[in-house]
């Protein structure tokens, strides 16, 4: 029997030797490489918080003292030592989360992926132990050197920096990478700290570290009620604390020395007031083909070969993201306006193509989409053309920016969002279901869904082209399907693809659902019913033929991989009303719930947005039958079906 086998729970740490502890690690290694290559999953970043997260679990009292992982990627050796020591369903349909999920259990807090929020999370729980008398409760936050990168830690900073006693850990876990080495003037000064060999005056050489950055960042250093002084200081007894500041600050630590996070955890959890405790780790540690990887240290993995590292996937087709990538780079050839920007995703939304060819015109601006999307209008303002591009997940945060430094300024800024709809292994807080509602709200914004790798070129083509609006342009995780040429175009650019003598149906498709209504339309015309199937290609503003198509047909169905609340569907009919046409019209897409993780058929399957369900309900409304209610969340896809004029038969 190993040693992890005997691990239930945190409190089997606590009578393991020294000896064990490191065995316990080297095990944890071995089966983090073992399972994580059968199954895909996050392998470097937990390979670099193994003692870390011993440490953790061995000095705080989980449950009771509360854990946050930031991001929450690297919580799956928290999970061996939380009685989930099988692995082997992570990510899969039914299977374990690839982050924390408070219904897998009670040591599990935050369960979203998005970046940079833990520290928020800590401020505001230990708050809460402190204001209803369980102040004996410790919060301990895990955040990455890249999530620091991230806006909302520095908010969090500056109030956790308040004047109180509030038990508050935050563990920097700086390993100096996001997927690639972390950017900016904080990661530059980490990694000062980090080479230190012997981390002497840290203090003055940190002061010099931000002079060097320039004023605001001195400002920040010397003025701000932010928690840098303590972050900057060395440890020492009291010495290190400020007067007017309350963040002590513990270390570089090796983070990999199981007795060193001890003992400094040890130090903060005894301190009664926040600390930081800066560790120093390896992405990947003890697994050389990550170490090795220059790309990202094996951040997120397929299936791979546990002995070489190799990928063992194939893909039968290139993804959306390198048709995308390779298409900006030609237009950036001819187009020496374009530039891009990347929030600490170069490579996974393809940036790093343009940037091989034009180092000086792609700009990672850290885990700061907020700040992405705001320096893109001031990049407009100046005469470029930005691309920013993002998982379009992550464009929930940036709303604000697109809304008011974007699009109120009719600043011609292209979104590319990547993963859009639903994406799978990544759980609720990835599937990219959200945008097309978020964003089809923003005045003079234009939307395109392209369906296939030929439009994805021609629409980047034209996005590029638009100077006084925000363009997006969306498309989902994997790789393209089958190019779907239309049957004709109208002249505002809808590219009909099937259409039937009998006008029974219009089915309006969004994106690569093309796929998916021409299979209905096949369906249909089986049962005798006539389906016309069109892709607006742009998706917002609507185009004015489809209003004119809706009014010589008897239904109008819409589907699209994004929630049916506030989505194109709902778009449609509002428009179709305001144009006098009163077509019935169906909208078909995602239920506005949060979809577990799973495999994309599976989820879209169990939501019902599959030709068979969606032939099977448009056939029961054509021929007369009773209009499916709107069906329960999580059981089938969210149909909401205008019954004002019933279909006229
Ligand atoms: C808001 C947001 N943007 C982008 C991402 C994608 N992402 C996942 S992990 C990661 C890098 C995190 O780096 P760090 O915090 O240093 O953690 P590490 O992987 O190094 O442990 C990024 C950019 C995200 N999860 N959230
Ligand atoms: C944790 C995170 O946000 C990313 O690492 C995400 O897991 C990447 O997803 P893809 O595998 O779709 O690139
Ligand atoms: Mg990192």
């Amino acid at each position: 029997m190993t040693l992890l086998e005997t691990i239930s729970g945190p409190r089997d740490l606590d009578a393991l030797s020294p000896e064990q502890l490191d065995q316990l690690a080297g095990e944890i290694r071995e089966y983090l490489v073992e399972s994580v290559s059968k199954t895909g999953g996050h392998l470097g970043p937990n390979l670099g918080v193994v003692e870390m997260t011993i440490a953790i679990h061995r000095v705080f009292e989980s449950p009771r003292d509360a854990v946050v992982f930031d991001t929450g990627h690297q919580s799956y050796v928290h999970k061996l030592l939380t009685g989930r020591r099988d692995l082997s369903t992570i990510r899969k349909t039914g299977g374990l989360a690839g982050y924390p999920q408070r219904s897998e259990s009670e040591h599990d807090i935050v369960e979203s992926s998005h970046a940079s929020s833990s520290l928020s999370w800590a401020d505001g729980i230990s708050k809460a132990f402190e204001m209803t008398g369980q102040d004996d409760r410790h919060v301990v936050a895990v955040v990455g050197d890249g999530a620091l990168t991230g806006g909302m830690t520095w908010e969090a900073l500056n109030n956790i920096s308040d004047d109180n006693t509030r038990k508050l850990i935050v563990v920097v876990n700086d390993n100096g990478r996001s997927y690639a080495p972390t950017i900016g003037g904080m990661a530059r000064f980490l990694n000062t700290v980090r080479t230190k060999q012997t981390y002497r005056n840290l203090h003055l050489s940190s002061r010099r570290a931000f002079d060097k950055l320039g004023a605001p960042a001195s400002a920040f250093y010397r003025g701000v009620r932010g928690g840098l002084h303590g972050f900057l200081s060395r440890f020492t007894d009291n010495e290190a604390l400020y007067s007017n500041l309350d963040i002590k600050y513990i270390g570089p630590i090796d983070g990999h020395d199981e007795r060193a996070m001890e003992a400094a955890l040890r130090q903060a959890k005894a301190y009664g007031a926040p600390v930081i405790v800066h560790a120093i780790t390896d992405k990947g540690r003890g697994y050389e083909p990550a170490l090795r990887d220059a790309a990202d240290q094996f951040h997120a993995v397929g299936q791979i070969d546990p002995e070489t590292g190799e990928s063992l996937e194939t893909a039968s087709a290139p993804s959306w993201t390198s048709v995308f990538a390779d298409e900006l780079v030609h237009l950036a050839e001819s187009n020496e306006r374009l530039v891009g920007i990347t929030a600490a995703m170069l490579r996974p939304t393809g940036l790093h193509r343009m940037a091989e060819r034009f180092p000086s015109r792609v700009f990672d601006v850290g885990i700061a989409e907020q700040h992405a999307a705001t320096s893109a209008a001031g990049l407009a303002f100046g005469g470029l053309h930005p691309v920013v591009a993002v998982y379009a997940t992550f464009m929930n945060r940036a709303f604000d920016q697109v809304l008011m430094d974007v699009a109120l300024h009719k600043a011609g800024v292209t979104f590319v969002l990547d993963r859009a709809g639903v994406t799978g292994p990544d759980g609720p807080s990835h599937h990219g279901v959200w945008d097309l509602s978020i964003l089809q709200v923003v005045p003079g914004i234009r939307i395109a869904a392209p369906r296939d790798s030929v439009r994805l070129v021609e629409e980047l083509g034209e996005a590029v082209a638009v100077d006084d609006a925000p363009t997006v342009i969306r498309f989902p995780k994997g790789t393209v399907g089958i190019d779907f040429d239309a049957v004709r175009r109208t002249d505002d650019g809808v590219d009909v693809l099937a259409e039937s003598e009998r006008k029974d149906v219009l089915i309006v498709t969004v994106g690569p659902m093309a796929e998916t209504g021409l299979q209905v339309a096949e369906r249909l015309e089986a049962q005798g019913i006539g389906a016309t199937v069109v892709d607006p290609r742009w998706v917002v503003p609507v185009p004015r033929s489809i209003m004119d198509l809706a009014a010589e047909h008897r239904i109008v169905v819409s589907i699209e991989d994004g929630i049916r609340v506030g989505g194109i569907g709902t778009r449609i009919r509002q428009d179709l009303r305001e144009a006098g046409v009163d077509t019935a019209v169906t909208e078909l897409g995602l239920p506005d719930e949060f979809l577990d993780h799973g495999s994309r058929s599976d989820i879209l399957e169990r939501v019902g947005l599959t030709p068979q369900h969606i032939a099977r309900d448009v056939t029961a409304m054509v021929l007369g039958s009773k209009l499916p209610h709107a069906r329960g969340a999580g059981a089938d896809a969210g149909v909401s079906t205008d019954t004002s004029p019933q279909p006229r038969v």
